[in-house]
């Protein structure tokens, strides 16, 4: 008889891998960003990643990082957070878990407390002594949103796509 096997992904991976696929999908030259919103029950609610609006097409819009701020990508994208917050049509996020590639930007972290997100497993921390992430901790921690650094376990899982 043979038993169950042992060698399975564990949760956070899954929804870590789920959030890094879904980063795959971004245009943005320099900086892939994925997020996957998680139930309290472990059941995937929701996916995002940073580009352009609907309609903003992603050959005439500015893929830039720096030079005249209508003519570079800040003003424009948006970020994987929200896509994946706005993209959940079921009802209230209270109480869900977002597992995202970098770690939230201040105007992501207010609407990732305002939706009632209750948790962040972020991967990297690359901003982490800007203003913008920092004012994000502050808030994080007045809400009472809980967020830790995903744990690599140096996996590699391979996709014939
Ligand atoms: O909370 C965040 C912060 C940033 N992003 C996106 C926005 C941009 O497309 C890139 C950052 O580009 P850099 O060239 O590294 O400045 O990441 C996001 O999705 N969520
Ligand atoms: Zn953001």
């Amino acid at each position: 008889m043979s038993s169950k096997r042992n060698d399975y992904i564990t949760w956070d991976e899954y929804f870590m891998g789920v959030a890094k696929l879904s980063g795959m999908r971004s245009k943005d030259p320099n900086t892939q960003v994925g997020a996957c919103i998680v139930s309290e029950d472990n059941k995937i609610l929701s996916m995002g990643y940073n580009g352009f609006p609907k309609g903003c097409s992603d050959d005439e819009f500015p893929w830039e990082r720096e030079g005249d701020p209508l003519e570079n990508k800040y003003l424009y994208t948006t970020h994987s957070e929200l896509n994946a917050i706005l993209n959940y049509r079921g009802g209230s996020l209270e109480g869900a878990k977002l597992y995202v590639s970098l770690f939230p930007c201040n105007e992501c972290a207010k609407a990732i407390i305002q939706s009632g997100i209750k948790t962040v497993v972020y991967d990297e921390d690359k901003y982490k002594d800007t203003p913008s992430v920092m004012a994000s901790k502050r808030m994080f921690d007045a809400a009472g949103v809980r967020y830790y650094q995903y744990q690599r376990t140096n996996r590699e899982v391979v996709l014939k796509l």
